[in-house]
């Protein structure tokens, strides 16, 4: 595999980092791809491409056992998708409206993305980090599961509308099944679905019951290794094989690749979190 380090960087990209310099960032303390792309480049393969390290550890034939498939974007992919992220005035990033049923949510042609997982997952703190170039949004994350209640709209630019969306089981609120499951079953401009699974402690019961359902209602769906920076590099290729080989035999809507993610790169803090052993219901 090419290392996306040692492609040379077009100059479109580097005009789109200049302007992305410029970007107003006061309240945020996450880095633009503009002050990735400026770091040493082991550390930037590190932020921007974290599984391409572990691959290194796989024998050529446990990879080809496996099928893992990296993610692997381009710099200027990642660019792009940054640029779909950053409020400007012709580009508004804004908080839409919560709702506890289907049909208290935003009537909307757009196409919709939505991230459910467990309480705690990191759902909310992927999407402030998603949105850390529109400052004017505020998502609330907490250390205490299920922080979230309602399912929360937010529109991205004209390209689409994504969804913070409570956890379920420890602390699931008391009408999660008839919120998410029902809204799951019958959106109809739902494009996507991430599942947030805790690098941690891989895929709990919960966790299975969820994806029983994105199968059950066919949905297009992704898995997120949530939580990156808490495992040690044996942990985390251990959970990284497991989960592609439970994607490769077990699911059929789910993309092959899977995305790591940590929500910052200072924290080796770890918080004092426990993990339930709370079930998801789901309506008969
Ligand atoms: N170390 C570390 N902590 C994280 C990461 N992502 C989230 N957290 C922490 O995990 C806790 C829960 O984060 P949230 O984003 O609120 O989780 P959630 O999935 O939205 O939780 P609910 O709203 O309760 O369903 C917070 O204390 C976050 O700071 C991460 O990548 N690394
Ligand atoms: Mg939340």
């Amino acid at each position: 595999m090419t290392a996306p380090g040692l492609r040379p960087i077009p100059r479109k990209l580097l005009e789109l980092t200049g302007a992305l310099r410029r970007v107003n960032r006061a309240c945020s303390t996450f880095q633009t791809v503009a002050e990735v792309l400026r770091l040493p480049k082991r550390q930037m393969t590190k932020l921007a491409f974290p599984l391409q390290e572990l691959q290194r550890h796989l024998t050529p034939d446990a990879r080809l056992d496996l099928h893992v498939k990296i993610f692997d974007p381009s710099l200027e992919d990642i660019s792009k998708a940054e640029s779909v992220f950053t409020a400007t005035g012709r580009n508004r990033i804004e908080y839409l409206s919560s709702a506890v049923r289907l049909d208290h949510a935003p009537d909307l042609a757009h196409p919709e993305v939505c991230f459910i997982g467990r309480s705690n997952v990191g759902k909310s703190s992927l999407i402030k980090a998603l949105f850390a170039l529109a400052p004017e949004v505020e998502v609330r994350v907490s250390k205490k599961p299920g922080h979230t209640k309602k399912m929360n709209f937010f529109k991205v630019g004209k390209y689409f509308t994504l969804v913070d969306m409570p956890g379920y089981g420890y602390r699931a609120p008391e009408d999660f099944v008839d919120m998410v499951e029902t809204y799951l079953k019958e959106r109809r401009n739902l494009m996507r679905t991430f599942l947030l699974v805790d690098s941690v402690v891989g895929i709990q019961k919960t966790d299975s019951i969820a994806i029983g359902m994105c199968e059950e209602f066919s949905l297009p769906y992704v898995m997120v290794l949530t939580k990156i920076d808490k495992s040690s590099k044996g942990h985390l290729l251990k959970q990284v094989l497991q989960i592609q080989k439970f994607v490769d035999s077990e699911t059929q809507g789910c993309f092959p690749q899977l995305f790591p993610n940590s929500k910052e790169q200072e924290s080796r803090r770890g918080d004092e979190e426990t993990y339930s052993k709370g079930t998801l219901s789901r309506k008969k």
